[in-house]
């Protein structure tokens, strides 16, 4: 099946120019797209709560900042870029007492129209720009003049406009300079999901930690074991980024090719590859989406443990000594916002 692509080209900013934006949610999408398309000439406003510890940012970025419904009421396009936990009682209490015919809600994500917590009335346009990397290296590229690669998605089409709307909106923050992938509310959500889940963020990060404590365990020295297991992924994986795993195996040694081949597999066998079948029948279901919810509405107790358990991962401390000495290592996640 081939998927459409947009670029540049096929976009008219003109649209997006048109109209006013409220983002709301300065964090690490929120500050990338507000900024970006105030760059491209959009007029944006920002809706944060009162007291919210993002208020200063956005405000020392020179950017507006009203309250979620204030910013819901001014705007004809309002994106939600609040945490996904967030987005229902914020759409309940903001947005949807402020959303009219004509007006679109876009999201970064699907996940809340996907499992059916948000369901914004006919008359308005629901799509989707879900820039496929972090925020602020969505913002760090469109300062470059180079783009993050998204998805576009059009759930309600009240307009008739609502993919060139979108296209319009992913121009603004330069998606299209890389490329804007057509797809669904549900395929984004399931695959971001899962490539968070199995391979982007779970799956590298378990494999990391478990490299780097197979071989402390064996009484190698920590340091050499994080720049094994942490450091040098990163330039594999630069390796990956340009040519594909390919050009990686080109650059490498043959011994390293050799092992690549032989042993991998028996790292990622058939137990894992059930295990990730059986992590993407959870997403499918809506069972890993309504423990998500329930955790939050408990107070996250789990995942507040994990996040002390993982910070307290040997390799962390490793790692901040070893950076120290690497100044254009460590570059700070507060630069852009
Ligand atoms: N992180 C990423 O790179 C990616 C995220 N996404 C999606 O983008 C969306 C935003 O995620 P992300 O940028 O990570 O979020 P962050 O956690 O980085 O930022 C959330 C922002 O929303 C604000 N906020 C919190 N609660 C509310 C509320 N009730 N009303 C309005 N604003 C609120 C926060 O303010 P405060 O500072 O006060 O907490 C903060 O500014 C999600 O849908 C996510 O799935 C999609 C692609 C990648
Ligand atoms: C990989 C994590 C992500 O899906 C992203 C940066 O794209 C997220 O939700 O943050
Ligand atoms: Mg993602
Ligand atoms: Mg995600």
């Amino acid at each position: 099946m081939s998927v459409e692509v947009y670029y540049d080209d096929d976009a008219d900013l003109g649209l997006i120019q048109a109209k006013k934006v409220a983002v709301i949610g300065y964090g690490s999408q929120g500050h990338a797209h507000a900024l970006s398309l105030r760059d491209s000439g959009v007029d944006v406003v920002i809706g944060l709560p009162e007291g919210s510890k993002s208020r200063p940012k956005a405000e020392e970025q020179g950017l507006r900042v009203l309250t979620p419904a204030q910013a819901a009421a001014e705007a004809d396009v309002i994106m939600v870029l609040a945490p996904d936990t967030a987005q229902r009682a914020l759409y309940t209490e903001s947005i949807a007492p402020n959303l009219a015919p004509g007006k679109a809600i876009f999201f970064g994500h699907g996940f809340n129209i996907r499992y059916g917590l948000i369901k914004p009335p006919a008359e308005v346009d629901v799509a989707m720009v879900a820039p496929k990397g972090p925020g602020h290296l969505v913002r760090r590229q469109y300062a470059d003049g180079k783009g993050v690669p998204c998805l576009v998605a059009v759930e309600q089409d009240a307009s008739g406009n609502a993919l060139a709307l979108a296209l319009a909106y992913a121009k603004g923050i330069g998606g299209t300079r890389a490329g804007a992938i057509r797809t669904t509310f549900t395929e984004e959500t399931e695959t971001d999901l899962f490539g968070e889940q199995a391979v982007l963020c779970g799956g590298a990060a378990a494999l990391v930690q478990t490299g780097f404590e197979v071989l402390t365990e064996a009484g190698y020295a920590p340091e050499v074991a994080y720049f094994e297991c942490l450091h040098e992924l990163k330039l594999i994986v630069d390796l990956m980024y340009e040519g594909g795993i390919a050009k990686m195996r080109y650059s490498i040694s043959d011994t390293a090719e050799y092992g690549d081949l032989s042993r991998g597999p028996r790292v990622i066998d058939s137990r894992v590859k059930d295990e990730m079948r059986k992590i993407l029948g959870e997403i499918q279901s809506g069972e890993f989406a309504r423990e998500w919810v329930a955790e939050d509405e408990a107070g996250r107790p789990n995942f507040t443990k994990w996040q002390a358990e993982g910070a307290a991962h040997p390799i962390e401390e490793t790692g901040r000594k070893l950076r120290g000495m690497m100044s254009w290592v460590d570059r700070p996640i507060t630069e852009t916002a």
